[in-house]
């Protein structure tokens, strides 16, 4: 299933990730402590004031309207607290973990509504944009949408039926597919602008300008298997952003977890679409 603390916070270590996983349970869980200097707090109040103009113009309304609920904060957010909130809107919880973790873990957690934040802050030199996620992008690009109860539902089934794929192999395409969407999707509904969907791009100044906006980034329209097979990186703007039609193109791709399955079968361990030349 998912490998050991041990292992992972060796390989986090080879990577040069940032967390602290030595003291991870087995869940990758950790205690957020909340021991934040005035500086990471004035870090975080920059990182909300300039995030929240710009995502009020590029952003998808499901993640505004999250916003709005959860009541973005001038102060960076005590996890138990916002869990409590949490907790009565849509039976969702934030878990504190040092960074990122592995897919089957992450899952896991997703399944049973509760959704893994970093504890750690992003120094004032990552402003526009860090290479690992952070509490800004985990709390600030992934929480406002736990708010509302379709995609409170949606990001649930995501776990539930990640954890069945994966038992098919389906480890990478289905990461993929959350990368591609979840992390770094953009949705043009009919007779709408083109809008910013992902979390990755909501907590980043720089790349959700580039992503929305620039005449180079590279567009794509959204189709599951392409999705599924083109790989990414996560230290770099990405090289390709599928682009989905509406939000129930992306939840109806789960009602028939079939052909998932038939999309693994076919592709699993074959050579990776590169994004660029979609
Ligand atoms: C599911 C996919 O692997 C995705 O990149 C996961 C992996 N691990 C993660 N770990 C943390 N802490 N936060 C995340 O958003 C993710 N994303
Ligand atoms: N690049 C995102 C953080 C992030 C890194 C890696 C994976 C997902 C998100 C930001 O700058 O906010
Ligand atoms: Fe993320």
């Amino acid at each position: 299933m998912t490998m050991s603390v041990a292992d992972y916070a060796r390989e986090c270590a080879a990577q040069g990730l940032r967390g602290d996983y030595s003291v991870c349970r087995a869940d990758f869980t950790v205690e957020q402590t909340y021991n934040y200097t005035a500086d990471e707090q004035a870090v975080w109040r920059t990182l909300c004031d300039r995030q929240t103009k710009l995502t009020k113009k590029l952003a998808h309304r499901s993640y505004l309207d999250g916003v709005a609920t959860l009541g973005l904060l001038d102060r960076i957010p005590d996890f138990g607290v916002v869990s409590e909130k949490l907790r009565k809107l849509t039976g969702w919880e934030i878990v504190a973990v040092p960074g990122l973790i592995p897919a089957p873990a992450f899952f896991v957690h997703l399944a049973a509504r509760r959704f893994p934040v970093t504890n750690w802050l992003r120094a004032k030199q990552e402003l526009d944009y860090i290479v690992e996620p952070d509490m800004f992008h985990d709390f600030f690009g992934h929480v406002p949408v736990l708010t509302q109860p379709v995609f409170a539902d949606f990001m649930q089934m995501y776990g539930e039926k990640a954890e069945h794929l994966i038992a098919l192999g389906g480890d990478e395409m289905i990461s993929r597919l959350y990368w591609y969407t979840v992390e770094y999707g953009l949705i043009q509904e009919a007779g709408q602008p083109l809008e910013a969907f992902g979390a990755g791009l909501m907590s980043s100044f720089a790349e959700l300008q580039f992503a929305v906006a620039s005449k180079d980034a590279h567009h794509v329209p959204f189709d599951l298997e392409t999705v599924m097979r083109t790989s990414y990186e996560i230290d770099k703007f990405q090289r390709a952003y599928f682009v989905l039609p509406s939000f129930d193109v992306l939840r109806d791709a789960f009602q028939n977890v079939a052909d998932m399955a038939a999309i693994i079968g076919r592709h699993k361990g074959k050579p990776a679409l590169d994004p660029a030349k979609l």
